[in-house]
């Protein structure tokens, strides 16, 4: 079996040689390149596992064959070598279709985790982004046929291809999350983790020990040495969900961790090397935080290398059926089959969904609690109005009906109070309104007694963090000022 082949391409004679000895010991065969020309000859003659270039080359930069190697050899990664410090030109490269960049001085390690990701995507068959994107369409977790889902699978199959930052934009629960495992799913850091983690549900005296670690003995209550979230998520993919609610001297800290792709535990003196993808998300407009200043701009321009915009479920109604048979499966008592009624499928067809997936999830969850052997129809899903796809969506906001059935439970009347009202004072006009008054009033006085700590609240509702986060922007609560 023949070694795979690599392309260096780097005009300093001594660089090139430590390169060469370097990935020659890694059983690979090398060939080497000293300007552009000399690298597209070669190109031209012999297929390559990766190809490593030089930004500054005799005859021009190194960005110009990324971008023909990205158009014509999409089978190859091609990797850049930027000077220390130019930030800017890694970014350029990233989004010009390198898959990955080094700095110098070249840390061997780093090289040689790059280089293997390079050839685990080859072995995998990552490489081929048609192949790519069929293995995405079988194996995402991302229901839906429809033309965008479809370009939005392509898009994800080619990213997985890359380490270049994504930032992916979307309104609360149309899958930014799903969207983000989707990309580890598909990269060659598949074996590694993939971490989620919420920046908004981090307080902020914590986060920097929660994403850098600490060592034992760093500050009272440090007990042991502990890893962050950058080194639990090493090797794979690191997911900053709600990253706008970063505070602002955390913003600067997590900078110098992608730059320099190194972490210092709080406590330690030495900084150690990570490696991790980064995926951001986030349902606010993150170019508009920079302009309040709420968001640092040179952060805003690491992160947003490449965007990803996932549509609103109200942009692809077709695929409400599919969603909602997926759903359904997994919301049934084993052996049970829940399904819509046409007309209840019609009625979600016709609704635009301000909530996205996520709301499609509890209406369906509390329609199943209604349902007559499993036939949802149209009353069980309680949309108060079936409102046409072009609706406004806070007016939307107000029109879904969702309630928690407990909650519901603690106003029917007691027999004493019913016998002192009439009928008509004992029904609400309006039984969705009523009930979201209800759920306010429970998700207040649980916000209220862990002082607006949401990750506590929802534990004592017995809901995720993301679906109170939900419930909250659905009903208007905020923090208080
Ligand atoms: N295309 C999809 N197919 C199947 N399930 C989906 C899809 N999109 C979203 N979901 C489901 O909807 C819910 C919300 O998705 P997810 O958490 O990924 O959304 P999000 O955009 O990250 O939300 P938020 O902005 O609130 O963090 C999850 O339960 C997820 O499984």
């Amino acid at each position: 079996m023949t070694s795979p082949r690599i392309l260096i391409v780097d005009d300093e004679a001594d660089l090139r040689e430590l390169l060469e000895i370097t990935l020659v010991r890694m059983g690979l065969d090398v060939d080497s390149a000293h300007c552009l020309e000399d690298a597209r000859a070669r190109l031209a003659k012999a297929d390559y596992a990766l190809v490593l270039t030089d930004m500054r080359l005799p005859d021009g930069m190194g960005i110009e064959l990324v971008r023909e190697v990205a158009a014509n050899c999409r089978n190859t990664p091609i990797a850049v070598i930027t000077a220390y410090g130019s930030a800017d030109n890694a970014v350029a490269a990233l989004k010009a279709g390198a898959f990955d960049y080094l700095s110098k001085p070249v840390a061997l390690e780093q090289l040689r985790q790059m280089v293997q990701s390079a050839l685990h995507m080859n072995v995998t068959g990552i490489s081929a982004d048609h192949r790519n994107a069929q293995a995405a369409g079988t194996s995402s977790c991302l229901v839906g046929q429809s033309g965008v889902m479809q370009d939005l699978r392509l898009q994800i199959a080619r990213l997985a291809r890359s380490m270049a930052p994504v930032a992916i934009t979307g309104e609360s629960g149309s899958g930014k999350e799903l969207a983000a495992r989707d990309i580890h799913a598909h990269s060659a850091r598949v074996d590694k983790p993939f971490l989620a983690v919420n920046c908004g549900a981090i307080p902020e005296a914590l986060m920097e020990a929660e994403f850098f670690g600490y060592r034992k003995g760093a500050f009272t209550g440090a007990t042991d040495d502990r890893d962050g979230f950058f080194q639990a998520a090493n090797g794979g993919t690191l997911m900053l969900d709600e990253v706008a609610d970063l505070p602002l001297q955390m913003q600067v800290k997590l900078l110098r961790a992608i730059q320099e792709r190194r972490v210092r535990k709080i406590g330690s003196t030495v900084e150690e090397p990570v490696d991790v993808r980064l995926i951001s998300a986030t349902h606010q407009n993150l170019a508009e935080c920079v302009e309040q200043g709420r968001f640092r701009q040179d952060l805003y321009y690491r992160l947003n290398v490449i965007e990803l915009r996932l549509p609103p479920l109200r942009e692809r109604l077709d695929d409400i059926g599919l969603l909602a048979d997926a759903i359904l499966e997994r919301l049934a008592a084993p052996g049970v089959r829940a399904v819509l009624s046409p007309s209840a499928l019609d009625a979600l067809q016709a609704y635009a969904f301000p909530g996205n997936v996520r709301e499609l999830e509890n209406i369906l969850e509390r329609a199943l609690a209604f349902a007559n052997d499993g036939l949802i129809e149209v009353a069980d899903l309680a949309l108060k109005a079936v409102n046409s796809p072009a609706i406004d969506v806070r007016q939307a906001s107000d029109a879904v009906a969702l309630a928690m059935p407990d909650a519901a439970a603690l106003h029917v009347p007691t027999p004493a109070a019913r016998s002192e009202t009439t009928d008509a004072e004992a029904l609400p006009s309006s039984l969705p309104d009523h009930l979201d008054g209800i759920e306010r009033q429970i998700i207040e006085r649980a916000l209220l007694k862990t002082r607006f700590n949401r990750t506590q609240a929802a534990g004592l509702l017995g809901i995720s963090f993301r679906q109170l986060r939900y419930r909250m922007q659905r009903l208007s609560i905020h923090e208080p000022e």
